[in-house]
């Protein structure tokens, strides 16, 4: 016998031996998949239990604060139109008044109602609670926005944002969680912003306010679960109101041409959206696809409402930070260019 044939017997005797432990890795993958199939089938037999119902805008009592104007007014409309009584807070009666109106015109029944009170909801707000009367969803929208390098902001800026947007939502919630809680019902919604989701240039006092939101959101629909009350926190992108065309007079180029990225929404567009997400009681409600890529990448230790939720944060979020670094690089080059021109604009001014 050649040593060639003795080589070759011998394979051929291992194969035949061994042959069927070169399916193992095969089989172990076939029952891995096998579980994890299982597992996903057994968490959406599952899904209804973790998923809140609905709750029934039509005959529901809606509280808006900043209901005057832009975002909460649209959001007013839309419950409005969904067959909800609504109350709008905020400072200007006049603004108010005007408010009611357009609102009023979206009736879909004779019933309905839409009250307005003037209240600054960034001072103590406990009187408010008996004029209320029962509410079924409180969203807070009542805010305001300030942009400007650090340094250039003046220091109790920060402070009235935080007072504002941060404590002027703290307030109407203790006004009505109470109740809330010995009827077992309710929707509390947080208005932040994309900029509650990622700092950036120009937003030194306004991000803080508005991640504090996020921070009060997750402590509190830890505590209220149980009660049957589902908290919202919505993140719009720049959506085109008057408060925000107040807020471009003054915004550095940076902030306009970084928060450009995510494009500017319409007001009703970003209140549908909004709204859908409250009434199915779901903690996060972004809009368009980079806010939904930012709510997956961020989502953290917030909860969670429905499996499938679930399994895109699993399944997306290591693509979402690939993607995350090259939007984060391109923002860093909007930020040198700036400074540069800036630097080249002095410098000619100088030697004029
Ligand atoms: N527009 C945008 O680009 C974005 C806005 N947001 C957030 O959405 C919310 C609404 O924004 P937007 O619609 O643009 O704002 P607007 O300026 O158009 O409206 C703000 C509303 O809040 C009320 N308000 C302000 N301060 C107080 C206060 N201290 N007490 C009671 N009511 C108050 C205003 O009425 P009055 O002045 O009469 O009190 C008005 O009704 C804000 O929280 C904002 O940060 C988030 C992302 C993007
Ligand atoms: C995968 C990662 C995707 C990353 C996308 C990043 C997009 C960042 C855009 C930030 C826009 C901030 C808008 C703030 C609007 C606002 O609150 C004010 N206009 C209020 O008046």
């Amino acid at each position: 016998m050649s040593s060639e044939e003795g080589l070759s017997s011998t394979i051929a005797d291992w194969l035949y031996i061994n042959s069927w432990w070169l399916l193992l890795p095969f089989i172990m993958l076939l029952v891995v998949a096998a579980f994890i199939v299982a597992f996903v089938l057994l968490l959406y037999m599952i899904s209804p239990l973790i998923s809140p119902k609905p709750l029934k805008l039509n005959g529901a009592h809606v509280v808006v604060t900043g209901g005057s104007s832009g975002i909460g007014k649209a959001i007013a409309i839309e419950c409005y139109r969904q067959g909800a009584f609504i109350t709008l807070v905020a400072r200007d009666e006049a603004k108010l008044v005007q408010a009611k109106k357009e609102v009023e015109k979206f009736a879909i029944n004779d019933k309905q109602v839409v009250l307005c009170t003037s209240v600054d909801v960034s001072s103590d707000y406990s009187q408010a609670q008996e004029k209320l009367g029962p509410v079924d969803m409180l969203v807070n929208c009542a805010g305001t926005s300030i942009s400007g390098k650090f340094e250039e902001v003046e220091v109790d800026r920060f402070k009235k944002l935080m007072e504002v947007n941060y404590l002027g939502s703290v307030y109407p919630t203790r006004a009505v969680i109470t109740t809330m809680k010995e009827r077992r019902m309710g929707r509390i919604m947080f208005v932040s912003s994309q900029a509650g989701q990622i700092g950036m240039f120009g937003y030194t006092a306004y991000s803080p306010s508005k991640f504090a939101l996020r921070g009060l959101a997750e402590s509190l629909q830890m505590e209220i679960k149980p009660y049957n009350i589902y908290v919202t926190v919505a993140f719009p992108p720049d959506t085109d109101t008057p408060g925000f065309a107040e807020e471009n007079k003054s915004k550095p180029l940076e902030t306009k041409l970084i928060s450009e990225t995510a494009g500017v929404c319409q007001p009703d567009q970003v209140a549908k959206i909004i709204v859908r997400d409250a009434v199915q009681g779901n903690f996060n409600s972004s809009v368009g696809p980079d806010g939904y890529m930012l709510s997956a990448l961020t989502c953290g230790m917030s909860p969670v409402t429905s499996i499938t939720e679930g399994l895109q944060q699993i399944v997306t979020m290591g693509l979402f930070r690939t993607i995350a670094l090259f939007y984060l690089g391109s923002f860093d080059s909007i930020v040198r260019r700036c400074m540069i021109q800036r630097e080249q604009l002095k410098a000619a001014d100088k030697t004029e």
